[in-house]
């Protein structure tokens, strides 16, 4: 029920719905059988922490190969930022949710490259918000850099190959709300869905739980750990690594107490580049699976209207 990337914007943004009615629209009811005992009896995952300040070791790398190759999805933790910096990052956000309308509806962030930034459409009102996210996606840009060499190291290849294949990243940040909502047991904060992304950040609420991971056909629920940054694989990572990465399919559920807020940072190659599968991880036992893409995200959001996944049109 998050309002996603402009495509998707319901007429009224779900915060207004939520302030105005207590009844649930039907567009938002979940049409295909939505369990009943999504809370509880989803059980939660093992938190798949990564220490960055550990990254170069045997160790780390092996545990980060796991993540990828078994779940597409972990928690980086000593990435450098410190839990107040953290706070602050949600401070702002929680901020922006309270702004009137129009200011909010100007809001899809683009923060790399620099000079797609447009920094006249960032809210005006709030004292610190351009300080506090543009500290926060400076940092985050720098942690894609070492997350994407530490791949390639984790998939044993040369530590730039992800890096390279990937070129200049474009990054762009999308503020998550959900309101706390009268029916949680027929309606998603978001639905099932894999990023079209290499990979996605994401900084989650510090208190409410709603995430869960798609595994092997059973849904987890990704704990929440307030100084982490959770890191999901998306389908780019997929088609770079040919297959031997998994998209994390995830999606977000609602509660009736608590609203909830999240911050997720899209890092995606140059659209305008093609990207395919590493030619390292080409040979005869594991023929090339996936085409070159371009413009992935088009496709993306293409297929995501028709509640279609982009990855299966990619597939050789
Ligand atoms: O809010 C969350 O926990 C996840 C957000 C998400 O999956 C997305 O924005 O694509
Ligand atoms: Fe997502």
């Amino acid at each position: 029920m998050a309002a996603s990337f402009e495509a998707e914007l319901p007429s009224k943004p779900v915060q207004e719905i939520a302030q105005s009615t207590k009844e649930v629209p039907e567009r938002f009811i979940h049409k295909n059988g939505y369990p009943q005992d999504i809370h509880d009896s989803v059980p939660l995952m093992d938190p798949l922490l990564i220490d960055l300040s550990l990254i170069s070791t045997e160790a780390e790398l092996q545990k980060l190969q796991f993540a990828l190759t078994s779940w597409g999805c972990f928690q980086v933790i000593n990435h450098g930022m410190t839990s107040s910096f953290l706070d602050e990052v949600r401070h702002v956000a929680e901020q922006f949710f309270a702004l009137p309308l129009e200011e909010k509806q100007k809001l899809y962030l683009t923060v790399y490259p620099e000079d797609l930034r447009k920094l006249n459409f960032w809210p005006e009102n709030l004292p610190r918000f351009r300080e506090v996210v543009l500290e926060y996606v400076t940092n985050l840009k720098i942690m894609l850099e070492v997350i994407l060499k530490a791949i390639a190291r984790a998939l044993t290849l040369e530590e730039n190959c992800f890096l390279n294949e990937h070129g200049e990243a474009t990054m762009i940040a999308r503020f998550n709300f959900y309101p706390s909502c009268p029916a949680p047991q027929r309606v998603f904060g978001l639905k099932p869905h894999g990023d079209g992304t290499t990979i996605t950040m994401l900084l989650q609420d510090k208190e409410v739980e709603g995430l869960q991971v798609l595994k092997d056909d059973n849904w987890f629920r990704v704990p929440v750990i307030p100084h982490a940054i959770f890191i999901n694989a998306g389908d780019l990572a997929e088609i770079m690594s040919n297959g031997i990465i998994r998209t994390a399919v995830h999606r977000v559920v609602t509660n009736s107490e608590r609203e909830r807020i999240s911050l997720a940072v899209f890092c995606l190659p140059n659209p305008d580049a093609e990207t395919g599968p590493l030619n390292e991880l080409i040979n005869a036992d594991r023929p090339q699976m996936y085409k070159k893409v371009k413009n992935y995200i088009e496709l993306f959001f293409q297929h995501y209207q028709l509640g279609q996944r982009a990855i299966d049109v990619a597939k050789l």
